[in-house]
């Protein structure tokens, strides 16, 4: 459960008073999310998400991400927006965290996706990246390749007690990826972390996207590769090439990938997939059993390095190419 920081009820109601929201009805800690803590609050007015950003999210960053939210909604894609108090403020402090309320977005998350969800993320990870054109903020992704190595470095001594040879193994994957990355590819704001649980549907009907917390600017293809890793792998560690097809279809029927996104895509995943090993790894090794937080296995994300290492072309993805190009 990511609650890393509780709250008081008198703190919150003290925290909700500049706002227009109607009295506090209830509030409790939610089970998910690795990042932030999270509540979801029941109010006279309806339901919201209370986020309290913890420490991996840098508070410079916050209007990014919150004006990205904004400007996503403006743009016709859904997803939850920050609320404005009276003064016209989103952001304020609780429990001495920098804390937002957030509309609440109606909606699950796929527990077992099927192709048919793979598509619609397809579009909408297309839609997003279209949308984003028109942001006048930036941010750097603080974990694309220069971040591996030092994150990295804080888990390779003991990256062999999850698995003999794990040191050596990921040394030269990194290796590779500093050497290979692309760059030079079309690029712009990016979700960066759209997993299955950030994206919501009612039925089979895409609800809307959450969780903009490691959206930044970077290559289109590279969350691309991110979502491939995230929902086209089976259980059993097999990629399923049907979801792949579904996914890139999905996407390029919004936005059609270049001749060089393509050829990239292979090493992008390779590291979309290192990126999130990493993170894993360092969790595993470092957030006590005790806390709130559900920790993930950085195997499942060590299975796909592997398999990509191995692919020669986008097609074994599933990428259709009709040759036409785009920026
Ligand atoms: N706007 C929202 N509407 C509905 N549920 C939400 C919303 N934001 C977060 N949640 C719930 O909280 C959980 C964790 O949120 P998330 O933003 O993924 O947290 P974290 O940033 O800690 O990973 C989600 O899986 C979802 O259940
Ligand atoms: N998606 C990441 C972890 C980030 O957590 P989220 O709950 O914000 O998606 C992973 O699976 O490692």
């Amino acid at each position: 459960m990511a609650v890393y920081t509780d709250i008081t009820e008198a703190e919150l109601r003290a925290f909700l008073e500049p706002y227009d929201i109607g009295e506090l009805l209830s509030y409790k800690g939610i089970a998910e999310g690795v990042e932030n803590s999270n509540f979801l609050m029941h109010t006279e007015k309806g339901s919201f998400i209370l986020t309290l950003y913890e420490k991996r999210v840098d508070r410079n960053d916050l209007p990014f991400f919150l004006g990205l939210m904004e400007h996503l909604a403006e743009s016709g894609l859904t997803c939850p927006l920050p609320v404005h108090r009276r003064d016209g403020i989103v952001l304020g402090e609780l429990a001495g965290r920098p804390a937002a309320v957030i509309t609440f977005l109606e909606g699950m998350w796929p527990r077992r996706p099927t192709p048919d969800h793979c598509r619609e993320v397809g579009k909408v990870a297309a839609m997003l990246h279209l949308s984003g054109r028109g942001f006048d903020r930036s941010r750097k992704n603080a974990l694309s390749v220069r971040a591996w190595r030092p994150l990295w470095n804080q888990s390779a001594a003991r990256a062999d007690e999850v698995e003999p040879g794990l040191s050596r193994e990921v040394e030269a994957d990194l290796e590779r990826l500093e050497e290979n990355w692309p760059d030079g590819l079309p690029s712009g704001v990016i979700h960066a972390d759209l997993f299955p649980d950030n994206v919501f549907f009612l039925g089979e009907t895409l609800s809307g996207v959450i969780d903009f917390y490691f959206a930044c600017n970077d290559l289109f293809a590279y969350d691309v590769a991110v979502c491939l890793n995230a929902w086209c792998f089976e259980r059993d560690g097999a990629f399923n090439m049907t979801k792949g097809l579904a996914l890139l279809s999905g996407y390029q029927s919004v936005r059609p990938v270049t001749a060089a996104e393509a050829e990239a895509l292979p090493m992008l995943a390779h590291g979309a997939a290192l990126r999130f090993f990493l993170t894993r790894l360092y969790d595993w090794l470092n957030v006590p059993d005790g806390a709130m937080v559900v920790k993930k296995d950085p195997m499942e994300y060590l299975r796909y390095m592997r398999f990509h290492r191995n692919i020669g072309s986008a097609a074994e993805y599933g990428l259709r190419q009709s040759g036409a190009e785009s920026h």
